[in-house]
This record gives C-alpha cells, sequence and structure tokens, in this order.
C-alpha cells in the first residue's frame, strides 16, 4: 500500500478547492409500480456539509445509491465532480458508509483497513485511519466480534481510506450511543477542516442540527426544502417555554395567553407558544412560584413534521 496522502498532484489543496461536488438533475427512480423518487434536483458545493432528511420511505436512500452509481435512475442524473459517479469512485475520491453492508469477517479490525487501502494508489496509513476514525482501540479486534456501534464505527474508518473528497454516509450513526456519536461527529469536522464535503442522512436530527450547514428534506421522493439549518428550523415559529412549577395543572396552564400546547411531567412543564413573552409573562403572574425558566426555538423536529405534512397530500 502506498502510505500517505497524494502530494504529486497538481491539483490545489483541498481546502482550496471549488465547485460542484454532487449534482443530480431531475431524478427519478421507480421499482416496478412504485415510484421512490419523482424528480429530485440536488447541488452539493464542494466543503458543504449536507444533511439528507425525511421520513421511512422517503427517497434518502434510493437516491444516496444512484449518486454512488449502485443503482441506476429510470430518467435524470447523477454526477460526482462533473463526471459520472464511477469515475470518481475508482478514482477513490469518494468515501461511503452504507446501511446493512457487513464488514468482512474472520480478519482484525487493522487487517480489513489494511486491505481496503491496497486498492487505492494513494490511501492513508492503517494508524492515521483509525485514529481519524477514533477507533484505534479497535485495531487488533476481530471484526465478527464487535457491536453493532462498533461496526458502524470501522465502516466509517473503512470510508476514510483512501483520503476521500467527499464522504455519502446513509444513517452512519445508526446503532451508535451517545460517546461513540460524539466521537464520530468530532471525527467528521475533522475531516471537513481539511476541506472535505459530507453529505449524509440520518433520522437523529440533533446530529443534523449541530453538524449540517445545510439541510434537505426529502417526503414522498422530491425535495420540500432546502436550506440552511436555521432557515428550516423558523419555519416552526412556535417557541417553548419551560418552567418548574409546585403544583403544575395542564388545564390552568393552557388557559394562558399565548400558550397553544401544555405537557407536564411531575413539577416541569412544557409550553409550545404561539406568543412566548406574553406567555411567560402571564405564566409569572399567574405562578410566582414558576422557576427554571427556559425559553427556546422549537427544535428541528417540529420543522420537519411541519413541512413533512403540508407535502403530505403530495403523494
Ligand atoms: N429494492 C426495492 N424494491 C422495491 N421497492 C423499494 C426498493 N427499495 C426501496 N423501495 C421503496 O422505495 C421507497 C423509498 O425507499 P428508500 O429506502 O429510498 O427510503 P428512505 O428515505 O431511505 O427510508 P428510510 O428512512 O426508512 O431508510 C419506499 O417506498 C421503499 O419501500
Amino acid at each position: 500500500m502506498t502510505e500517505g496522502a497524494d502530494t504529486t498532484t497538481a491539483s490545489p489543496p483541498r481546502h482550496q478547492a471549488v465547485g460542484e461536488a454532487v449534482r443530480l438533475i431531475e431524478l427519478r427512480k421507480s421499482y416496478g409500480a412504485i415510484e421512490a423518487v419523482k424528480g429530485i434536483d440536488l447541488s452539493v458545493q464542494r466543503g458543504e456539509v449536507v444533511a439528507l432528511l425525511g421520513p421511512n420511505g422517503a427517497g434518502k436512500t434510493t437516491t444516496i445509491s444512484i449518486l454512488l452509481g449502485l443503482l441506476q435512475p429510470t430518467t435524470g442524473s447523477a454526477a460526482l465532480f462533473g463526471k459520472p459517479p464511477k469515475h470518481a469512485i475508482s478514482a477513490g475520491r469518494v468515501g461511503a458508509v452504507l446501511q446493512y453492508a457487513e464488514p468482512l469477517d474472520g480478519v482484525t479490525v487493522a487487517e480489513l483497513v489494511r486491505a481496503v487501502g491496497d486498492l487505492y494508489t494513494h490511501s492513508r496509513t492503517v494508524e492515521d485511519v483509525l485514529e481519524a476514525a477514533g477507533i484505534a482501540d479497535l485495531a487488533g479486534r476481530r471484526t465478527e466480534k464487535l457491536s453493532g456501534g462498533q461496526k458502524q464505527r470501522v465502516r466509517f474508518a473503512l470510508a476514510l481510506v483512501a483520503n476521500p473528497d467527499l464522504l455519502v454516509l446513509d444513517e452512519p450513526t445508526s446503532a451508535m450511543d451517545v460517546a461513540a456519536r460524539r466521537t464520530f461527529w468530532t471525527a467528521v469536522r475533522a475531516y471537513t477542516e481539511t476541506g472535505g464535503t459530507v453529505l449524509f442522512s440520518t433520522h437523529y436530527l440533533e446530529g443534523a442540527d449541530e453538524n449540517a450547514d445545510r439541510i434537505v428534506l426529502i417526503a414522498a421522493g422530491r425535495v420540500v426544502a432546502d436550506g440552511p439549518v436555521t432557515q428550516i428550523k423558523a419555519v416552526a415559529s412556535a417557541r417553548m417555554v419551560r418552567a418548574t412549577l409546585d403544583a403544575p395543572a395542564s388545564h390552568d396552564l393552557l388557559l394562558l395567553p399565548g400558550v397553544q400546547s401544555a405537557e407536564v411531567h411531575g413539577h416541569v412543564v412544557t409550553l409550545r407558544c404561539t406568543d412566548a413573552d406574553r406567555a411567560v409573562r402571564e405564566l409569572l403572574d399567574q405562578f410566582p412560584d414558576a422557576r427554571d425558566l427556559e425559553v427556546r426555538a422549537a427544535p428541528l423536529a417540529e420543522a420537519i413534521l411541519q413541512l413533512t405534512a403540508d407535502n403530505e397530500g403530495d403523494q
């Protein structure tokens, strides 16, 4: 295996490279009578971190499979770095984490990383890859003995082997515990700091909220929203107010002006508010014992549900 990144190329360093990493034009895919993807247009610029979100069956995996050249579209086209996907993939410019792809059994993690590295002319060292993926401690472990979350982290390491310009990750954090997810996102950030581009799908909205520059929301095979995380979140204009009360009663709280719904868990109340300023004033007025007050924007999940529901009739 050739060790270390390619330093002989005339291309600019990755962090200075500009242009389009991903381009989907009027992409459609049918499985028999099921139209899974119904005309998706998408452009991802180099250096962007884009989250592909959407409910089960929205068409995310189908779209990712097409852009990786694993599936042919029924109509429309996919390009990576301006060329058909197979060019970038055979050149090792794309690293992918796919759902359900099982790492090879009967070898250690280090052996597997080395074997995959041997497939490329310019690959990273085994130590570098394991370090970058945050799994140096798994180097000597046999792959068939790994837990689900550990296997997922090994898949991520394999995606980094060829030092790709683009990472395409389908549900990369599924099966990972909280600590593993944090290590994973730290590794992704380290990768993007070198100018890498990332397109990932997830149902963990927190991961998208904290790590994506941009969200592309797919519902029923179409893009229904595309923009910065803040812009998507702004769709759900509601504010959430949380407080601790000695004797909360959801009936009384619902009567407060500016409050749309109220949830009570023990002494903690969460109010969904159309007018949070007014609701807080009324809350303090009518419940002088209210304390530990928090006011925040509605979570990303609210916007996703709203945008998805708006398009439900279109299926
Ligand atoms: N090989 C297949 N044969 C037939 N139908 C398929 C096939 N693969 C996917 N589908 C259907 O296409 C639609 C889109 O599926 P896809 O897996 O792309 O969605 P997804 O957004 O990735 O969903 P999830 O979040 O559940 O992974 C679904 O209705 C699914 O049942």
